[in-house]
């Protein structure tokens, strides 16, 4: 049974209301607000639209590992050392060589970080923006040099000096070619968007584990194993498989009102805070149209804006910031399966300042449970069990 199908089953099976710890607060945070009337998305106070438009990612990763937007000159000093760390240490490189090519490409992040924990350990906590440095310097290198080895048999060099985004970083390594100005645009601006968003599973993941006061590379791990499911990150990976079984809108619709009168999820629509709209997606769905646009694409935006369309008809639901991101990535030439890395790349900024914000004041997170199981029973004997 795939995961999509166990959680409609259990959707059917088990009552959920008061379930997921909706709507509790959990703690408090400097970093970010979702959903607050009058201002959908921001960081740290700044508007996630004023951001989009305006900041490239690495300006962003620094807001929020650093607590303020960077002047020129702390950008491009950031900037720089940020490439000084692009090299892979030999022992991580030949563990990516064993990974075989048919992996998820999350575990091999997931192993990529577990892994770098061991060669560049925490060792105090003063440590913890350097360790968060390198790993973001780190993580695109991470999945290309393994996409690359086990998928076309080359050893890639990661220092890649010509780009100093780390989105253009990416696409270099990814394809072997320098990225257009176009790309890298949509890069900054995709980066921006998933680099943060308060109490989500992933970032409350992380930060449980950092209250136990684990090293930044563990709860980093626990993180992505969080964002892999599809209910959470892997959902654009999930749209994308969904939209590209259409060739025209109608199609599309048929299907969709097929999946729904299945009772089927539809991934990329809904969201857990959000009631009405995601600000994120605005932003990247004009992107994918100009994508679109550029590629020359015959229907794979207007299959998405149909079953957008559908969707709000049907159940009044929203496109999430994944539903755009698969269309957007898929007309850049990303393959799929590297979809929810990409989202690790960015969302390790919004993991690690939370890490950091949860060591700064810490208590172990450890919640109570309402008992529902059987009342105390008397010790049955193996031969008396049935
Ligand atoms: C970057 C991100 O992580 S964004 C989220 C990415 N995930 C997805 O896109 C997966 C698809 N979406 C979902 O599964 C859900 O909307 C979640 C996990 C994001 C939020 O879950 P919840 O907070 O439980 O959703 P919510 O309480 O708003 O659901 C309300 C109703 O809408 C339904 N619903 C919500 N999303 C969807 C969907 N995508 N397709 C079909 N029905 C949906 C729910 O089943 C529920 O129906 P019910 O009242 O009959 O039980
Ligand atoms: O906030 C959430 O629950 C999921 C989400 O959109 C994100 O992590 O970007």
């Amino acid at each position: 049974m795939t995961a999509i199908a166990v959680a409609d089953k259990q959707k059917d099976d088990k009552p959920l209301a008061g379930a997921g710890l909706r709507g509790q607060s959990a703690g408090t945070t400097a970093l970010c607000t979702v959903g607050k009337s009058g201002t959908g998305l921001t960081y740290r106070g700044y508007d996630i639209t004023d951001l989009a438009h305006h900041a490239e990612f690495e300006e962003v990763a620094y807001l929020l590992l650093k607590g303020k937007l960077p002047t020129q000159s702390e950008l491009n000093d950031y900037k720089h050392s940020l490439k000084a760390r692009r090299g892979l240490p030999p022992a991580l490189r030949r563990v990516l060589e064993e990974i075989p090519a048919n992996a998820h490409p999350m575990d091999v992040m997931r192993t990529g970080c577990s892994m770098l924990g061991n060669l560049d350990q925490e060792l105090d906590f003063a440590e913890q923006e350097d360790k968060t440095d390198t790993l973001l310097a780190m993580l695109p290198a991470i999945i290309c040099y393994w996409y690359r080895y086990s998928h076309d048999g080359v050893r890639i060099d990661t220092t890649c000096p010509e780009q100093d985004s780390i989105g253009g970083y990416f696409l270099e390594m990814l394809t072997g070619k320098a990225p257009s100005e176009l790309h890298k645009k949509v890069m900054h601006c995709s980066l921006v968007l998933y680099a943060e968003h308060e109490f989500n599973a992933s970032t409350f993941t992380a930060r449980v584990c950092a209250s136990t006061l684990s090293d930044l590379h563990s709860c980093i791990t626990a993180a992505i194993g969080s964002l892999r499911g599809p209910l959470h990150g892997g959902a654009n990976e999930a749209a994308m498989e969904m939209i590209e079984r259409w060739q025209t809108p109608d199609e599309a619709e048929a299907g969709i009102l097929q999946m729904l009168a299945n009772k089927e999820k539809i991934m990329g629509f809904g969201h857990a805070i959000y009631r009405e709209s995601d600000p994120r997606n605005d932003l990247i769905k004009a992107w994918s149209k100009k994508l679109s646009e550029d590629v020359g694409d015959t229907h794979l935006y207007a299959v998405s804006e149909r079953v957008e369309a559908v969707m709000k008809r049907e159940k009044n639901l929203f496109c999430n910031a994944d539903f755009f991101h698969a269309s957007a990535y898929h007309f850049m030439g990303i393959p799929t399966k590297l979809f929810t890395p990409i989202f690790v790349m960015s969302r390790v900024t919004g993991w690690a300042a939370h890490v950091f914000e949860q060591r700064a004041n810490n208590r172990i997170i450890r919640p109570s449970a309402d008992y529902i199981g059987p009342e105390p029973q008397a010790w049955l004997p193996m031969a008396e069990r049935k």
